[in-house]
């Protein structure tokens, strides 16, 4: 029988691939360290080990050649008790950031396709 077809690699190319990825992370983490709506939750947070581990799951959920190895979003916030204003200040970093590195309109969507379905694993844990 004919082999599957692979999984697609599309967005993840239309993201610029790693080097585009590493700077959609990096100015997404400059504007969520600098909102005082959330910045507090990631004090005590490794931000180096974070920007490595947010990089990875892209990455790998755009179709990447990448594995990420950190936790399970439910297990990574836990205790934060986070809510929708936490989610959605969050998100509107991200966008911004999209924004500032100028990625197309229907690659931000596809972005947020894939962070939005993650909202019940990360509030309210
Ligand atoms: C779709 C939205 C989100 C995604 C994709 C996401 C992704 C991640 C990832 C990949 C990690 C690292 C996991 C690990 O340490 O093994 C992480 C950790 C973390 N996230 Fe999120 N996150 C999201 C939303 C949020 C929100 C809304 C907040 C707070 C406002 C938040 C706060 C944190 C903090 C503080 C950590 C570090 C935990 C620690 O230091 O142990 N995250 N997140």
């Amino acid at each position: 029988p004919p082999s599957p077809a692979p999984p697609s690699d599309a967005l993840y190319r239309s993201l610029g691939g790693t080097p585009g990825i590493e700077r959609l992370v990096d100015a997404s983490l400059a504007r969520v360290h600098a909102d005082l709506r959330i910045n507090l939750f990631f004090e005590n947070t490794d931000l180096a080990d974070l920007r490595r581990l947010l990089i990875e799951q892209i990455c790998a959920a755009s179709g990447g050649p990448c594995v990420y190895t950190g936790r399970s979003m439910e297990e990574a916030h836990s205790g934060m008790n986070l809510i929708d204003e936490d989610f959605n200040a969050f998100v509107e970093d991200l966008v911004a950031a999209m924004n500032e590195v100028a990625l197309a309109a229907s690659t931000q969507e596809q972005v947020l396709g894939l962070f939005g379905p993650m909202k019940p694993e990360i509030v309210g844990q």
